[in-house]
Order: C-alpha cells, then sequence, then structure tokens
C-alpha cells in the first residue's frame, strides 16, 4: 500500500505519518483511490473501504486513528460511521466529505463529534492539511489517556480510601494477588467497591499497559451475553449486521472483569468454562476458534456458593473462579472508613461542582458514622453530592441531610461492628472514678478514632480549637514517655 512514502515527519507537527492509520470510506472507488495515493504519498498508511458496512466492519476490527468517510453513501451513510467510529475508537477523529448540498447535514456531524468535513472538489493538498490536523488531535488525546492511566498506574492503590484495619487488610491481600495471573473472585455488597478493587488489582499487574474492559453480565440481555462476552460474525441473529469482536477479544492480552457473574444464565456458563481451560473463543455463528490470553476477574454480590447448591450456578466454574477470593466488607462493617471517605467525597464534589469550600457539622459527622449504609459506599458517595450541590452556606448541617439520613431510624451502632465500642457512650460506668484528665483523654482519644486520626475533624466534633487538642495531645505524649511533636505538624493523620 505504502508504495510512494517519501516525507518523514510532518513538517507541522512534527509527527511521523508512517506511524498513523487511515480508513477512507467512499462508495465511489476512484474517489477513495484518489485520496488514499494523495495521502500515502507523504507517508500515511491507508486502508480503503469502498461501503459503508465495509467501513463499520473495519472500524470493528481495527484500530485506526483517523477515519475519512464520504457523509453520503448508498448503504450506511457517513453518519453511523461517525457513530460507530465514535464509540468503537475513542481516540479516532472523524473527516466527513460532503457535496454542497449537504454542507448543514455536516455541521449536525460536527456537533456529533466530527473533526471537520471536507467539501468536494477536495484538493492533495487541502486533504492532507485536514488529515495532518486531525492526526494531531488524535495524537493529543492519546497523549491525554497516557498521561491519565500513568496517573492512575501510580494511584492505583491511594485512589482507594480507607482507614480501617478490615481494608488494610483487603489492600494488603491484593498486593500479593495483583502481580500473579490468578483468576480472581471479589464477592461484597452492591456499592462495596468491588469495580475498583477490580481495577487496583489490573493497575497493579503486568497487565496494566494492555487493556482492561469490564462487562455486567446483568446489564446485558440474556440472548446477547454470548456475542458481548465471544463476539459475532455477521448474520449470527438478526441485528448481526457485520462481524463484531467480543470482550475476551478486546481484552486480550489484558484482564477482562465480569461484573455480576452469579447472573449468567446457565448455558453460557459452560461455555465461559470451556474458554477458561482451553484459553479459546469462538465467535456466535462461527466454527473456527481464536486463541484468547485474558486474565479473568469477576465479582458478585449474590451467594454463589448457595446457587451451587441450589442447582443454578455451575460447581465446576465457581471453582475455577473462585481460585482466589477477595471478600470486600459492607460499609457498616468498617465504620472507621466513614470519616475519611466523607471528606474524600466531599472535597471531590466541591472541586467538580465549582462550589465554595464547605464542611460537615458535627452532629452530621456522627449521623453518618453511626448510619447502617444498606447502599455501601455508592450511596455514601451520593449523600455527599447531594449535600455539597444543595449547600449554600458553607455548613452541610443537619438540616441538609437527605431524607433517609435526616429520619435516621437507626441511629444506633451497628450490631457486630467495630463502631459498638468506638461511640462515646455516657454511661460507660469504667470510666466512673477517673479523673477529669482521664476522661477527657479517653474522649480525645475516641474521637481520634472516630476521625480516622484526622484532627482538624476531631477538634470540630470535640468544638474545641484545633491547636488546643494538639497541646493537649502533645501533653498525652509527655505523660507516656514519648518526644513532643512538632507544633508545626498539624495535618490530618487520614
Ligand atoms: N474505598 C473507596 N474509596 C473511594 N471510592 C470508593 C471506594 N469504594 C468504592 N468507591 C466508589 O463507590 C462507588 C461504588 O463502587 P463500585 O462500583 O466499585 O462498587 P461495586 O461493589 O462494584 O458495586 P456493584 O456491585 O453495584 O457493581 C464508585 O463510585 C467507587 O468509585
Amino acid at each position: 500500500m505504502n508504495q510512494a512514502a517519501t516525507t518523514s515527519f510532518d513538517q507541522e507537527t512534527g509527527l511521523d505519518p508512517r506511524e498513523y492509520s487511515l480508513l477512507i470510506v467512499d462508495n465511489d472507488k476512484a474517489h477513495a483511490r484518489a485520496m488514499t495515493e494523495s495521502l500515502e504519498r507523504v507517508g500515511y498508511r491507508c486502508t480503503v473501504a469502498t461501503s459503508g458496512p465495509e467501513g463499520i466492519q473495519k472500524i470493528d476490527q481495527n484500530v485506526y486513528h483517523v477515519v475519512i468517510s464520504d457523509l453520503v453513501m448508498n448503504d450506511i451513510d457517513g453518519m453511523q460511521v461517525l457513530q460507530r467510529a465514535k464509540r468503537s475508537l475513542p481516540d479516532c477523529e472523524v473527516v466527513l466529505v460532503t457535496g454542497h448540498a449537504t454542507v448543514s447535514k455536516a455541521v449536525e456531524a460536527m456537533q456529533e463529534g466530527a473533526f471537520t468535513f471536507l467539501e468536494k472538489p477536495i484538493t492533495p493538498g487541502r486533504l492532507r492539511a485536514v488529515a495532518s490536523k486531525a492526526i494531531e488531535a488524535c495524537h493529543l488525546k492519546q497523549t491525554n489517556t497516557e498521561l491519565r492511566q500513568r496517573l492512575d498506574e501510580k494511584f492505583g492503590f491511594e485512589g482507594i480510601i480507607y482507614a480501617s484495619q478490615k481494608m488494610q487488610e483487603v489492600i494488603e491481600r491484593i498486593k500479593r494477588i495483583a502481580p500473579t495471573d490468578a483468576t480472581v473472585l471479589i464477592t461484597g455488597e452492591s456499592g462495596t467497591g468491588k469495580e475498583m478493587i477490580a481495577q487496583a488489582i489490573h493497575q497493579n499487574s503486568p497487565r496494566k499497559n494492555r487493556r482492561m474492559k469490564a462487562l455486567n453480565v446483568r446489564a446485558v440481555s440474556e440472548t446477547l451475553v454470548e456475542s458481548e462476552l465471544f463476539g459475532h460474525v455477521k448474520g449470527a441473529f438478526t441485528d448481526a449486521a457485520s462481524d463484531r469482536i467480543g470482550a475476551f477479544e478486546y481484552a486480550d492480552g489484558g484482564t477482562l472483569f465480569l461484573d455480576e457473574v452469579g447472573d449468567m444464565p446457565m448455558s453460557t456458563q459452560i461455555k465461559l468454562l470451556r474458554v477458561l481451560e482451553e484459553h479459546r473463543i469462538t465467535r456466535v455463528g462461527d466454527n473456527k476458534s481464536i486463541k484468547v490470553n485474558c486474565r479473568l476477574l469477576s465479582a458478585t454480590n449474590r451467594p454463589l456458593e448457595q446457587m451451587v447448591d441450589e442447582g443454578t450456578f455451575r460447581n465446576d466454574l465457581y471453582y475455577r473462579l473462585n481460585i482466589v477470593t477477595v471478600h470486600i466488607p459492607a460499609l457498616r462493617e468498617r465504620p472507621d472508613d466513614v470519616v475519611p471517605l466523607m471528606d474524600h467525597f466531599r472535597k471531590m464534589f466541591i472541586k467538580r461542582h465549582g462550589k465554595s469550600p464547605c464542611s460537615f457539622a458535627p452532629a452530621v459527622t456522627r449521623r453518618f458514622y453511626s448510619y447502617s449504609w444498606p447502599g455501601n459506599i455508592r450511596q455514601l458517595r451520593n449523600f455527599v453530592e447531594t449535600m455539597v450541590v444543595l449547600d449554600t452556606d458553607g455548613v452541610l448541617d443537619l438540616n441538609d441531610l437527605p431524607p433517609e439520613l435526616s429520619e435516621a431510624s437507626d441511629l444506633s451502632p451497628t450490631t457486630g461492628s467495630e463502631s459498638a465500642d468506638l461511640l462515646p457512650s455516657a454511661g460507660d460506668s469504667s470510666l466512673i472514678g477517673r479523673t477529669m484528665n482521664d476522661i477527657e483523654r479517653w474522649a480525645i482519644e475516641e474521637t481520634l478514632r472516630l476521625t480516622a486520626g484526622n484532627r482538624d475533624e476531631a477538634a470540630k466534633i470535640l468544638s474545641i480549637g484545633a491547636r488546643t487538642l494538639y497541646r493537649k495531645l502533645d501533653k498525652y505524649k509527655q505523660e507516656d514517655g514519648d518526644a513532643p511533636e512538632e507544633p508545626e505538624d498539624d495535618t490530618p493523620a487520614t
């Protein structure tokens, strides 16, 4: 294809055209050829599709940096090509070619995400200039994606907020599991952070530079689940207009995360088991198998073991998925995480919604702490977001609480949780007969445990100044014979 490439680096952008792949989609073969030759002459790698369906098929199967498509074609039009490219190739830029009569349509296309449009007749100089700009835009998007990925890698664990011993143990466990290729089953109630843990495992594994594909089995209809997992060939079922790769092929070399795996139909379970044993998939409607290499992580909030007993989940698949288990405790079982999470989401949503700084009233912190969180961290996150968005006076007060919390039917500490002995109880008889200093020390230490070491929060709850709290802590250290801390180090210790 690349017969006449003479130039190496693009004068304007400094990029090497030979590193970029372009797809030309045009019903008019002569026009497609003329565009291709003009682009190949300066070094681009071009592929031609002479119909809309062929263009879509190529987009599904290959990676292109720029797609140049005619807008009006007699089968699938350029808008559909644009939509498919935007869906399948997030960094790709799409240029639409149009005759004079369809300029208004092209403007609409740009609103849908097209990079620009070229009006016929197209000169080679104009075509190359537009291709060069589109390549530059794609390159920028890729650079951003890479930077984001690097940040994600760096913060693979740090993005997970926790202070409790229980989560500390979970993190220790995933640190040991992540570098291996072991199949992992992540269990826990809805909203406990199973997907987040799956991402951290991927980010801290040798596969981190390859793709991670998440597929929520519950969100896909029973008839489509196999096509989503294994892909399909054209005509495999009524809507299969072209060949399509599935999650296993997409994540080849990387990680596949199957969320809500307990919802998988029995007929698909046996096929999944076979793939895990043979490392080969067969697209729906095809008869040849393809080799795949994916690390499988799965998650469920359903009792798989019980489902095995009831005959609704295959025993053999259960043992395959369950080589290593990571259980994420419900938030009510780790109340020490509540305050750090409140603080994290408060800051995050202030920034995201461009709000002025605000803080939680101590009574709200106490109520969050003692709530049972049936929806776990997702629910806490949503509550904090609502409160931050609606805040007008900089204080997130009891009046700002969502109804579930303001009615607060369950203010009592949760049974069997760490919280029971943490909440200051007015009737703690063990304190009777002790000195005021001891009682005060006990109250300060318990409040610091409640705030996971965050002294600012603790001072607010105790209604004393942060420096007063610091002085008292210093005094306790001296009483215990420890060296006092530097006074300026009064940062929250979360
Ligand atoms: N420890 C954590 N630190 C910060 N954010 C968290 C933490 N755990 C969960 N989240 C956030 O809470 C929300 C729910 O988490 P996630 O989707 O991972 O839960 P899940 O257990 O997979 O839920 P489901 O079972 O419903 O799919 C997400 O916005 C996630 O970023």
